[in-house]
This record gives structure tokens, sequence and C-alpha cells, in this order.
């Protein structure tokens, strides 16, 4: 009953809203009003304007009682602008930004921050980069064609062009090899399992791997990659980790493989992040039974795109909002802050300009040799 009515009070307000020319700060003082964020007859009070290059930030006083209410998302309607609303130390923000969010960035108006940093996308305020070397594991989620594919290949190359001779990629293309085939003629790319065998073979040699990082540190005492100067960085792709829940359907022989590889994979997010190991844990279904709570509680950059429900949203990013994204690429990046981002567009066309060099020649023999290495993990 509550929605109808609160649904039935926004559309007027819009209307009322737009019908009468307010300004913006006469606008938003009426929406308090209209859906009853005031106490007895005491309403918020502005104190102070503040206007930047990309938005005006409003604050208020408040009365006692009042805090951030979800009914203040109606402004973004009100003002017909993105609207951003916090409280902090007793006090009321209004952010209106002065713009939208454009539904297409190109990857070249991104720029390289750093060797293990990435562009993650542009918001209200500027773009957003991620940096491995401080997060080491992400999760990335979305429904199918909401833009995953292209943000993990734009990963890929940003990392290949930042690093080429120092970035390892070890990838679960679990969707029968289709998303990242091409990737195992590049030299950065050490295996690509298409099914549970080679993902459990190639994730025994990441541990292997892990094993000896180990012992190498404790033998020059350092506590991680950047302390001891290991140069390599070595990323764990899955794509899609809902293709690792073992089901009844498969084979008990599969069953064990799935195993294996839930076990590597939350060994890796428990010790391996600070010795230069990185998960990129892709998924179009998070839910509980997928998301393992030792990879959700260690992986602490969350990457969403449109997903269903708010509840798969709540797995992911652990708050609704990702079933509401408008645009493909559009998502919400999360680590200690979030925002909402819209992601850099690569074409395949553009990542093969760019990394194609990196590519062995499949007719030479020496690189046939290499490539059958880098796939069959069997
Ligand atoms: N960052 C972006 N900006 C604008 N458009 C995008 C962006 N990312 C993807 N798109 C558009 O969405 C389409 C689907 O993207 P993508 O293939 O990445 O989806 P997906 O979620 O990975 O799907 P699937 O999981 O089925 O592979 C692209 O072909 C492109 O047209």
């Amino acid at each position: 009953m509550d929605y109808v009515i609160g649904g039935g009070l926004a559309a007027f307000i819009i209307y009322a809203a737009k019908k009468w020319n307010k300004t913006e700060k006469e606008k938003i003082q009426h929406t308090f009003q209209n859906i009853g964020y005031v106490v007895k007859d005491k309403e918020p009070k502005l104190f102070k304007t503040h206007k930047s290059t990309t938005h005006t930030l409003y604050t208020y006083h408040v009365p006692y009682g009042l805090v951030d209410d979800p009914k203040l998302e109606v402004l973004e309607k009100v003002l017909n602008k993105p609207v951003k609303v916090s409280f902090a130390n007793g006090k009321l923000h209004i952010k209106v930004y002065h713009s939208k969010l454009n539904n297409n960035y190109s990857y070249d108006s991104f720029e390289s921050k750093g060797k293990w940093i990435v562009p993650i996308g542009k918001t209200y305020d500027g773009s957003v980069y991620h940096d491995f070397d401080d997060i080491p594991h992400m999760i990335v989620a979305g429904s199918t064609t909401w833009g995953k594919t292209v943000f993990l290949r734009m990963l890929m190359t940003h990392l290949i062009e930042n690093n080429p001779n120092g970035v390892e990629f070890y990838i679960l293309d679990l969707k029968g090899r289709l998303a990242f085939n091409r990737y195992r003629n590049l030299k950065q790319v050490k295996a690509i399992a298409g099914d549970y065998k080679e993902s459990a073979n190639a994730l025994k040699k990441v541990k292997k791997s892990i094993d000896k990082d180990m012992d190498y540190l404790r033998s020059i005492d350092a506590e991680n990659a950047k302390e001891a100067n290991i140069p390599t960085r070595k990323f764990i792709i899955i794509d899609e980790a809902g293709e690792l829940k073992p089901d009844k359907s498969m084979s008990d022989e599969d069953k064990e493989y799935t195993k294996k590889c839930q076990q590597i994979l939350n060994h890796i997010a428990r010790v391996a992040g600070q010795i230069g190991y990185k998960m990129i844990y892709g998924t179009q279904y998070p839910t509980k039974e997928i998301l393992d709570p030792q990879i959700k509680a260690n992986a602490l950059a969350r990457v969403s795109f449109r997903l269903a429900t708010s509840v798969q949203s709540g797995v992911a990013v652990d708050q609704p909002g990702a079933e509401k994204l408008e645009c493909k690429g559009r998502a919400i990046y999360k680590t200690v802050d979030d925002y909402i981002v819209q992601t850099p567009f690569i074409s395949k066309k553009e990542i093969w300009e760019r990394i194609g060099r990196y590519e062995n020649d499949p007719s030479s023999k020496e690189d046939q040799k290499t490539r059958k290495n880098t796939v069959h993990f069997g």
C-alpha cells in the first residue's frame, strides 16, 4: 500500500516540479514537504551551497530524528538530474550533478596510471581507476549482454599494454572457450581452460607456482610481491564461475575437478593476493551458492553490470541497485566507496590493433608447440 501511495505522490511531485519552473533549491525544499521528510512542522534547513564544475552540493541541518531516507531517491526524478544523497556528521548532503553520464566512453579517453592500475569507468565526478596491488581480487557480475565480457577483455588489454613482459593470465573460459579463444595465442596467456579437467589442471599449476613464490618470499623475509620486488603479476580470470558449481548432471570425475578448482580458488583468494596473484571472478548468477563466502570475503573490489534482481545485486555488491542499471556498460563499482560508472568501451578490432603484436605467429613451428602447451592441460 505504501508503495502505491509513494508512486502516486512521486508522480505528482515530478509533474508539479516541472510545471512550476522553480529553482533547484525550491524544488528540493518542496519535495521535503511533499514526501513527509519533516518532523512535525520542522523541515531541513539549507545552510550551505557549493557549486563545482560537475555538481552543486546542498548541505542541510535536519531536525533530530531524520537521517538519510530512501524516499529522497525521488529527487533524481524531480530534478531530472543525477543526485547522490548522503548523511554524515548529522547533516544531509544532496549532490546534484549538472549532467548525466554518456552511454559510451571510448577506451582511449582513459589514461595509463601505473603498472597494475586499470580504468574502471567514468563517474559523474571524473574517471575511476582500480589498483590491483591495493585490492588484488575482484568480482565481476552481470547478466548476459550487459558488458561483462567487454570489460574483462578491456582489463586484459590494459594490463598487457602496461606490462607486456610482466603480466601472466590463466583463464578459465567455461562458456565453451568462446569468449577468449583468440587470446590463447598471446604470449602473456599461460593457460586457457575450457572444461573442468583443464581448469583443475591449470589451477594446480597456479597452486604450485604460489607454493614456490611463498618459499622464495620466506627465504628473503619479504611479506609481499612489492617488498620482494617481484616484477610479475598473475591474473586468474574465471568466466563463468557458476559453471564451477558441482551439480547432479555432472559425472563423478567432473564433480571432483570442480571441487579441486573451488579449493584452489579459495586458497588463492585467502593467501595469494599480496604475493602477486590476482583473481577476477566473473559470474552472471551471483547467488550465495556460487559466490563462495571465502572468495566473497577476500574479493574486496566488486563490479556489477545489470542483474536480474535486487537480491542478486545484494550478493554481488552488498546493496541493491544493479537491477536498475539502465544501459550496456553501466556498472556499480564498489570498494570502500561505491560509484555508478560507465565502463570503457573497446571493440575487438581496437583490442587487436593494440595487443595483436604479442600474438605468436601460428604458422611458425615453435609457436605451434607453445600454443599446444598453452591450451591443453588435460
Ligand atoms: N562499456 C560499454 N559501453 C557501451 N556499450 C557496451 C559496453 N560494454 C558492452 N557494450 C555493448 O553491449 C554488448 C554486449 O556486451 P558483452 O558482450 O560484454 O556482454 P556480456 O554481458 O559479456 O554477455 P555474455 O556474458 O553473454 O558474453 C556489446 O556488444 C556492446 O554493444
